[in-house]
Formats: C-alpha cells, sequence, structure tokens
C-alpha cells in the first residue's frame, strides 16, 4: 500500500516529462531543506579576490542530510589552511564546481555563498539512517572534501568516511589543527608513496618545509613509524623540529640546502611541499635502486584546469605526470604527486597515534571565530610554525 505522499509523487511524475519532474523534484526538495536547515554563522564570500572578500553571515543555513550515510556536527574548533586563502581567490573553481553539480552541493546552481575551510573538531548532532559507527553526542574531529560547504561556521555536514573519533586526550582546538594535514600527509605516503609502515624501520625520509602544517605533522608521523627524518627550515623553527623528532635539520636560510644534501645519505622517500623547482632538485636525492619515491604535493590539476578549462586542465596534467615520472626514472626513483584526501580510516590511526604521545598538536596560534579576519592574515603571511585555529567556544 502506498503512502499519500508517494502517491502524489508518482502522480505528478507521470504527468510531467523526466527532465521537468527532476528540475521541479530538486527545486522543492532544496525549498523544504533549507527552510528546515538550523540558522547559524558562518565566515562566507560572496565573489572570488582577497581577504577582504571574507565576512560574517549570522543568518546562514547548515546544510541539512540529504543523503543518509550523512551526518550533522556542531563545530567547535576548525583550523585554516593555506588552501583555504587559494580558494578564496578561485583556486580549483572549475572542477570544484563540477564536482559541486554532481553531489548537489551547489546553492541555487552557483557555489556563492562559498564557506571556506576543510577540517573540524566537534560534536555529532544529527546522523543519517544509514550511520553505524557514530552517534549523537559523539565528539568527532575530521576533514571534509572540498566540495562541501566548508567548516568557518557552527555546523557542517559530514560522512563516516570523513571523520573518526577526536583523541580524548586534546582539546577540540587541538584537535582542530589535526585532520586536514593528516589526511593530506597520509594520502602522500601511505596511498600515494604505497609506504608500508611495517617496513620503514630504519629508512630515511626527508621532509621539506619542516616548520608548517604539513610539516609539522609529518616529522611526527615518520618518527612514529621509526624512520631517520631529515628536514628543512629556517633559523628560528630549527629547534622546534628538533622537538618533534627530526634527526637532522638543514638550515635552509644559512646553508645550501642542496650542496649540504650531497654530504648525506640518500633518500628512500621525500615528501616535497613546495613543488616547483624543488622537486626537481630534491629527485637528485632519491636513493637509486631501493624502489624509493618523491611524493610532492604541488598537485597541478587544480591549477590547470582553472587556467585551461577542466578536459584540457586533466589532458595537461596527464602529460605533466608522465615528465615527472621519466625524471624521477632518471633519478633511480618515482616522482608522483598527491593531494588532499578526507580519510576517516587514516584519522583513527592518527587518533590511537595521538594517544599514545607519540604525535602532538603543533598551534601556532587560537583566534576566537569572530576574529577569522585576522587569522586568515596570518596565515596568509605565510612563515607558520604548525596551524592557526579558530575557536567557536562561545566568549
Ligand atoms: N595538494 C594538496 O592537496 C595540498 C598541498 N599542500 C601544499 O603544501 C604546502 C605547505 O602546506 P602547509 O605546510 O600547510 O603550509 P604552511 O604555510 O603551514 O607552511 C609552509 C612552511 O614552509 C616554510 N618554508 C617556506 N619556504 C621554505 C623553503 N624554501 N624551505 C623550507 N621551508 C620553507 C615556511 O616557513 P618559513 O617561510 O619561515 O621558512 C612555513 O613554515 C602548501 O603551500 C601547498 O602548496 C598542502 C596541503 C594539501
Amino acid at each position: 500500500m502506498c503512502s499519500p505522499h508517494a502517491m502524489f509523487v508518482m502522480s505528478l511524475k507521470g504527468a510531467l516529462s523526466q527532465k521537468t519532474f527532476s528540475r521541479f523534484w530538486c527545486h522543492a526538495q532544496r525549498r523544504f531543506y533549507s527552510a528546515n536547515a538550523i540558522k547559524m554563522s558562518a565566515w562566507q564570500v560572496y565573489e572570488y579576490g582577497g581577504l577582504d572578500q571574507l565576512s560574517l553571515s549570522t543568518t546562514a543555513r547548515a546544510a541539512t542530510i540529504k543523503h543518509p550515510t550523512e551526518m550533522l556536527v556542531k563545530i567547535h574548533a576548525a583550523s585554516i589552511n593555506p588552501l583555504d586563502i587559494r580558494m578564496m581567490a578561485g583556486y580549483g573553481r572549475n572542477l570544484l564546481n563540477v564536482m559541486r553539480k554532481q553531489r548537489d552541493t551547489l546553492n541555487h546552481g552557483t557555489e556563492f555563498p562559498l564557506t571556506l575551510g576543510r577540517d573540524f573538531s566537534g560534536t555529532v548532532v544529527e546522523v543519517g539512517r544509514r550511520i553505524t559507527r557514530f552517534k549523537v553526542g559523539d565528539e568527532v574531529w575530521g576533514a571534509i572534501g572540498a566540495f562541501r560547504p566548508g567548516t568557518h561556521a557552527e555546523y557542517t555536514l559530514t560522512s563516516q568516511s570523513e571523520i573518526s573519533k577526536k583523541p580524548s586526550n586534546l582539546t577540540h582546538v587541538e584537535a582542530a589543527s589535526v585532520p586536514y594535514v593528516a589526511a593530506t600527509t597520509w594520502a602522500a605516503l601511505k596511498t600515494v608513496g604505497q609506504l608500508d609502515h611495517t617496513k620503514v624501520h630504519g629508512q630515511r625520509i626527508l621532509v621539506l618545509a619542516g616548520s608548517g602544517g604539513i610539516g609539522t605533522f609529518a616529522i611526527q608521523l615518520a618518527k612514529a613509524w621509526g624512520m631517520h627524518v631529515t628536514t628543512t627550515c629556517s633559523s628560528d623553527a630549527a629547534e622546534l623540529v628538533a622537538s618533534l623528532g627530526a634527526d637532522d635539520v638543514i638550515d635552509y636560510t644559512r646553508t645550501q640546502v642542496w650542496s649540504e644534501l650531497q654530504h648525506r645519505e640518500k633518500f628512500e622517500y621525500i615528501l616535497d611541499p613546495l613543488g616547483g623547482e624543488v622537486t626537481d632538485k630534491a629527485a637528485k636525492f632519491l636513493s637509486p635502486w631501493k624502489n624509493s619515491k618523491l611524493i610532492t604535493l604541488n598537485f597541478p590539476l587544480l591549477k590547470n584546469s582553472d587556467e585551461m578549462g577542466v578536459v584540457p586542465g586533466l589532458f595537461k596534467s596527464a602529460i605533466s605526470a608522465g615528465f615527472a615520472t621519466l625524471k624521477g626514472l632518471q633519478s633511480g626513483g618515482s616522482v608522483r604527486w598527491a593531494a588532499f584526501n578526507p580519510n576517516g580510516q587514516a584519522l583513527d590511526t592518527v587518533r590511537r597515534l595521538v594517544e599514545q604521545d607519540k604525535i602532538r598538536p603543533v598551534v601556532q596560534k587560537v583566534y576566537p571565530f569572530l576574529e577569522a579576519q585576522s587569522a586568515y592574515k596570518t596565515v596568509n603571511e605565510g612563515h607558520l610554525r604548525g596551524k592557526v585555529v579558530l575557536d567557536l567556544k562561545p566568549a
């Protein structure tokens, strides 16, 4: 027996063409969901540009659960990443809009108002029917896909595959500093670099730019796996990276990194957040004959698709990947690209490492949520020592 609601939908479907019905139905659902959505504050941009585009909306609507595998989280803290500043200027818009369209996360056909922010720590407030691993009230941390509305807001929609339980020994502010850099480093070393952490004890890794968000996390992860870590940073960060476990610190402001490296043994792994000519120079220090890998985070796909359109951008990126592979082969290793990818399972492992005190959050500065503009400015100025975090706790 059909419910009156289902009968109404079926008769409407019969009366209208498939296309007209789909349009009507999407519109009706959106109206229904936005009318029922929680009102919240969110930092948003209404057009691409510089930091002055960022404004606080107190009447934004939290995205509502449309799929049974989604859940709604109340955010207590969120970090700011260099990616947020780039996305504010339009980075990745072409490809991300294709993804947003596919997943129906555009607001009435546009990405604006765009909420930035990818990671968070918070409490689950609502769960979809098919959520099995989390319940309302759970304290969680996570980093969400770039197609979703961001986390510099009071609520975010997420899924099981993007989050894990928050480490019990961290505050929300500390926890929020980890998920994005953790998921990116994991994508680089484990997914793309195929590093088997049970077999790398004593192997050598070079972490370039050890003082930033990625570097401070990657040094600790590699040390937790028993690797020998060499890193580069400027003078004032040397003490910090050594305290995180780096065995060998090269001050790039005082010495010539590439001549210094001539005096070291070569590396099984190189993590390169810097890209460009650094990648070419660093690749020469890969250990030959040992299946060694340089993984660069300077992923060209989004930039190419911004400049050329999605299909030519994909094509150009594939050609560049071929050249990178050749350069890697010349050095006796392999050069690969990696990018951030949400990964709740990786966060589960990282949570255990944090709870065992093998990884600690490195937070440079915490800003109250209402001071997000100053926080973005700090990230934009660079020279970060770990992460900048927004605290959403009421003042
Ligand atoms: N593809 C992807 O999905 C992702 C890519 N990335 C890439 O990784 C980069 C780093 O990210 P993140 O760590 O979060 O950024 P941060 O801004 O947190 O850190 C960058 C760090 O690099 C240091 N640095 C700058 N130049 C050099 C140099 N020549 N040698 C050594 N250290 C240097 C800076 O300090 P100082 O200037 O004082 O030396 C700073 O501490 C991003 O800019 C982005 O390009 C990051 C995340 C995801």
